[in-house]
């Protein structure tokens, strides 16, 4: 078999400056989590606070809800090579080893393994391939991408140990908390195996230090049959990540639109090289709303790109699951959980909420037949939060 590849298309000529969202960019290269202040100069911790505040603003009431990141570490060299590497999870993985890595979604609210397409209505073309840390290091996979699983891992920790553990420290300190607030709810040192690379890819270990989700997702072309004339010709409806933050690595096929604070839906261009980061739900609710989650959507590219696959790498960073996910950390605007807990609903964790609310990705909500407002009404009220704008105007 010849090394992979995955070949983009060039950018779409159909959309113009004024459809696109004005992203700032963060760069995080100005910015080392291991050297305090007192060890900057006053240059570097100008150039520090000030893209300390430009996140905050991106990221608050009013802002953009997501920002290009650069000086990430990862160079295009990198990136691609994860393209090429993670292509394989689709075009040299058979039917059967598809179906017997199958994810248990609506089962066990776990994303782990593979999503095909058509699981929630024949408008879905998304099929997916989702990894946990757990899941990453069994070395159970099917033959042809369990030949780079070192590059997967790598890729995973990196991700984790510098992109999102920078953010967190960019956030936190945002947010006038020590520099590592954030990072302590979504890391467990004691349980960290960095330091023992290379470690043995063939032997399953132990990784219990995060809870972050990696996903390879591919959005399938429609087909033109007729057969899709559904309601919405979305492949990803309106909604808010689960999680505190995501990383999208930037590819040239537009599709990835996001709500803005004016109730329009503008496209996110490529920046390439960038990693787009926008926050979750688990941030919003965190952060008693002081930091937003913003609503995004994929719909169907431009007509110049519609015909092309769309691979994209999605790394969704999680508070570790033993974290209390209806207290907020500080005060803010909005304390979501408000209704719960004077409804008398128990301490929830942050497992348990996902679990729980990836059961319900996509269904119909639950019939609850309860006289009365409980608890479980105001969990199940924020989940299905009505969002604005899930109708695609007219096609390009
Ligand atoms: O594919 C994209 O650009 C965004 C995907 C997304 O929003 C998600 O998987 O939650
Ligand atoms: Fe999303």
């Amino acid at each position: 078999m010849p090394e992979p590849q995955w070949v983009f298309p060039l950018e779409t000529a159909l959309l113009s400056d004024a459809d696109y969202a004005e992203l700032e960019t963060i760069d995080l290269s100005v910015f080392n989590v291991d050297t305090d202040s007192a060890g900057l100069e006053r240059s570097q911790l100008r150039a520090r606070d000030e893209m300390v505040a430009r996140a905050l603003k991106a990221f608050s009431a009013g802002g953009l809800g997501m920002v290009y990141v650069v000086g990430h570490g990862l160079d295009a060299e990198d990136i691609q090579r994860q393209f090429d590497v993670g292509s394989t999870f689709f075009d040299r993985v058979t039917e059967q080893d598809k179906a017997k890595y199958a994810a248990k979604i609506s089962e066990e609210g776990s994303w782990a393994g593979y999503k095909p397409k058509g699981y929630y209505g024949p408008w879905d073309c998304d099929e997916n391939w989702s990894f946990y840390p757990e899941t990453l290091l069994r070395p159970d996979m099917p033959p042809y991408p369990r030949f780079y699983l070192h590059e997967y891992r790598e890729f995973m920790e990196h991700n984790h140990y510098v992109v999102a553990k920078k953010m967190l420290h960019v956030l936190s300190l945002g947010l006038g908390l020590p520099g590592d607030a954030l990072w302590r709810l979504h890391h467990r040192p004691e349980s960290n195996i960095v330091s023992q690379a290379p470690y043995d890819h063939e032997k399953p270990v132990e990784w219990k230090h995060s809870q972050d989700h990696f996903r390879f997702q591919m959005y399938n072309p429609r087909p033109d049959d007729g057969s899709f004339l559904t309601q919405e010709k979305l492949h990803l409806r309106s909604h808010r990540d689960i999680g505190t933050i995501t990383l999208n690595y930037s590819q040239p096929i537009a599709a990835l639109q996001i709500l803005k604070p004016n109730g329009t839906w503008a496209w996110v261009r490529h920046k390439p090289g960038a990693i787009l980061v926008n926050l979750g739900h688990a941030m919003e609710a965190l952060t008693a709303s002081r930091l937003k989650a913003a609503f995004h959507r994929v719909v169907e590219p431009p007509e110049d790109q519609r015909e092309f696959q769309r691979l994209a790498i999605h790394y969704f960073v999680k508070l570790l699951p033993d974290v209390r996910i209806d207290i907020p950390l500080i005060q803010g605007p909005d304390d979501q959980f408000t209704e719960y807990r004077e409804l008398g609903g128990r301490p929830i964790f942050y497992g348990e909420w996902e679990r729980f609310r990836t059961k319900l990705a996509f269904q119909q909500r639950p019939v609850r037949p309860s006289p009365q407002r409980t608890a479980e009404h105001a969990l199940l009220d924020m989940h299905y939060r009505l969002t604005p704008g899930t109708k695609v105007e007219a096609r390009l």
